[in-house]
């Protein structure tokens, strides 16, 4: 994109949304659009993208029509970021530290393949699965996480992405994906190769590119497959309660240790001190009598 364009600085933008808060950072009228003042699902009219409108709204026409989408503009996009009353749960984008957890998972996927998968990459950073890995029906996280937050366009499979916070959304997954495979060594033999939904299993086709791109020609970095990098400062993992423990343990160990050796040095420097200021000759003293070769106490 950089040649096509004739601009090396170019580069593909990402929203980082483990921010653990309830604010959407990039909501801004410079940005991706803030909320408007006179409706909360709305964006600012000082926003472009406030002018923009959802195409392929109607999912009774993809039967109707016998298309995916024809393409008629309607309604405005929508969104709220938080704004979900009745679900708490998606109040809040995820936190850095799950960001951490779904990086340190080791398997790509597990049976059965499908977002009932627990302790799989792919169920935990799509958000079906705690980040940590096991499956919970309750849990939202991560990349689905981040859609329902916006909770308007962005937050249905069949609208997000007319929202164009999908793009950003969906470079820091692939960011997250590109770091996991960078820090597992991944091997492809790792994709599912059967039993996977239709379309997931390794050797199928990536729909809609043209020409067809099979999923295992994407199991690599991105510096590999499309020439390009992420720079993302990632989370470093918080210590598990066992790690603090030991640490702790371990420490006051040493501190004891060290408390001890130094009590020890006090008592011996003491005592050495006070033989060194004994008389020579105290009350009583051995004396020697060379004419009897006797000795005797005194
Ligand atoms: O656009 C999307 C919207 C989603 C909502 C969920 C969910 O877990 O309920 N997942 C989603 C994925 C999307 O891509």
């Amino acid at each position: 994109m950089q040649d096509m364009l004739r601009d090396p600085s170019f580069a593909l933008p990402f929203w980082d949304f483990s921010t653990g808060g309830s604010e959407c950072d990039i909501c801004t009228d410079d940005l991706m659009g803030a909320r408007s003042r006179f409706d909360s699902t709305a964006i600012s009219s000082n926003s472009i993208f406030s002018s923009w409108r959802v195409i392929c709204e109607s999912v009774e026409d993809y039967d109707t029509l016998g298309t995916i989408c024809n393409s008629t503009e309607s309604s405005p996009i929508r969104r709220n970021p938080a704004g979900n009353v009745a679900r708490p749960m998606v109040q809040r984008l995820p936190e850095a530290q799950d960001v951490a957890a779904c990086l340190e998972i080791d398997a790509f996927d597990t049976p059965p393949f499908y977002s009932t998968s627990s302790d799989s990459f792919r169920n935990s950073i799509e958000g079906y699965s705690a980040p940590e890995g096991p499956y919970d029906p309750v849990v939202r996280s991560l990349h689905n996480l981040a859609h329902l937050f916006l909770n308007g366009t962005g937050g249905q499979t069949h609208l997000s992405p007319n929202d164009p916070i999908f793009l950003l959304l969906h470079t820091f997954t692939d960011a997250i994906f590109d770091e996991w495979l960078r820090r597992h060594t991944a091997d492809v033999s790792s994709y599912p190769l059967e039993n996977a939904p239709i379309g997931h299993n390794r050797e199928f086709n990536m729909v809609p590119f043209w020409p067809p791109v099979r999923n295992a020609e994407m199991f690599v970095s991105a510096a590999d497959s499309l020439g390009y990098s992420y720079e993302v400062q990632w989370p470093a993992r918080a210590l598990t309660l066992t790690q603090i423990i030991t640490v702790t343990v371990v420490a006051a160990l040493i501190i004891v240790a060290i408390v001890f050796a130094a009590a020890t040095c006090v008592v011996r420097s003491r005592s050495f001190g006070t033989e060194t200021r004994q008389p020579l000759l105290g009350d009583q003293y051995q004396r020697y009598d060379e004419q009897h070769k006797t000795q005797s106490v005194v």
